[in-house]
C-alpha cells in the first residue's frame, strides 16, 4: 500500500511521515528530498535555476517515478505536489491519500520557528506577509487537498489518527 500525506507547508508531512513509516514498518519517502537526490541540488536552487514551471514538471516525474519504485510506502509529498500536472489524480490512483488540515494560525507559528530559507516560497516573508501568504495558499490549493481520501483536522494530526483512520 502507498499512503500520501498531502498539506500545507508546515502541516506536518516530513514529521509524521516519518513516524507513521516507522509505526507500520514500510519505507519512508520524502518527495522533496527523492528531488533532491535524483538532481543532485536543492530545492531552493532548483526553483532558482530552473524557475517554478520546470520545478513542477520534475516534481511530476519524481511522484510518478515513487509510485512506480514502491510497492508500499509512506510518502510525504511537497506542498504544491498536489496542484500541478493532475497528480491528485495519480495519487489517489496508486495508493491512500491523507489531508492534514492545519490551520494558518497554527502553520505560522510552526514556520515562524523554522528556517524559511530552504523553503523558497517562504523565504525573506515578513511575518505579516508569511500569514497572508500561507492564508492565501491554503484557500487556492484547498480544492486540490479537498480529493483525498481522508482528511485530518489540526487538533487530531497523529500517527495514532491515521492508524485509526487507515485501520478502520
Ligand atoms: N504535529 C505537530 N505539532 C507541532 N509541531 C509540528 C507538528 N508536525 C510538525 N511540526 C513542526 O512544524 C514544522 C514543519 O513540519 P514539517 O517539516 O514536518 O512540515 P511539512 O508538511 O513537511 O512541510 P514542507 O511542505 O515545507 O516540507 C517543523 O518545525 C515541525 O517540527
Ligand atoms: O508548497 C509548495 O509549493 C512547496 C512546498 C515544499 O514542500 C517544496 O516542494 C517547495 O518548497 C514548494
Ligand atoms: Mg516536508
Amino acid at each position: 500500500m502507498l499512503i500520501f500525506l498531502i498539506g500545507l507547508m508546515g502541516a506536518g508531512k516530513t514529521t509524521l511521515g516519518r513516524q507513521l513509516a516507522q509505526e507500520l514498518s514500510y519505507p519512508f519517502v520524502d518527495l522533496d528530498d527523492y528531488i533532491v537526490q535524483r538532481e543532485n541540488r536543492s530545492i531552493a536552487a532548483l526553483f532558482e535555476q530552473e524557475g517554478q514551471e520546470r520545478f513542477r514538471q520534475i516534481e511530476h516525474d519524481a511522484l510518478k517515478a515513487v509510485a512506480d519504485e514502491f510497492e508500499k510506502a509512506v510518502i510525504s509529498t511537497g506542498g504544491g505536489a498536489p496542484c500541478f500536472h493532475n497528480n491528485m489524480a495519480l495519487i489517489n490512483e496508486k495508493g491512500t491519500s491523507i489531508f492534514l488540515d492545519v490551520s494558518v494560525e497554527e502553520l505560522v507559528h510552526r514556520l515562524r520557528q523554522s528556517d524559511l530559507s530552504v523553503r523558497p516560497l517562504l523565504a525573506g516573508r515578513s511575518e505579516a506577509e508569511l500569514k497572508a501568504f500561507i492564508a492565501e495558499t491554503l484557500e487556492s490549493r484547498r480544492q486540490y487537498y479537498e480529493l483525498a481520501d481522508y482528511k485530518l483536522e489540526t487538533s487530531v494530526c497523529s500517527v495514532e489518527a491515521i492508524t485509526a483512520l487507515l485501520n478502520n
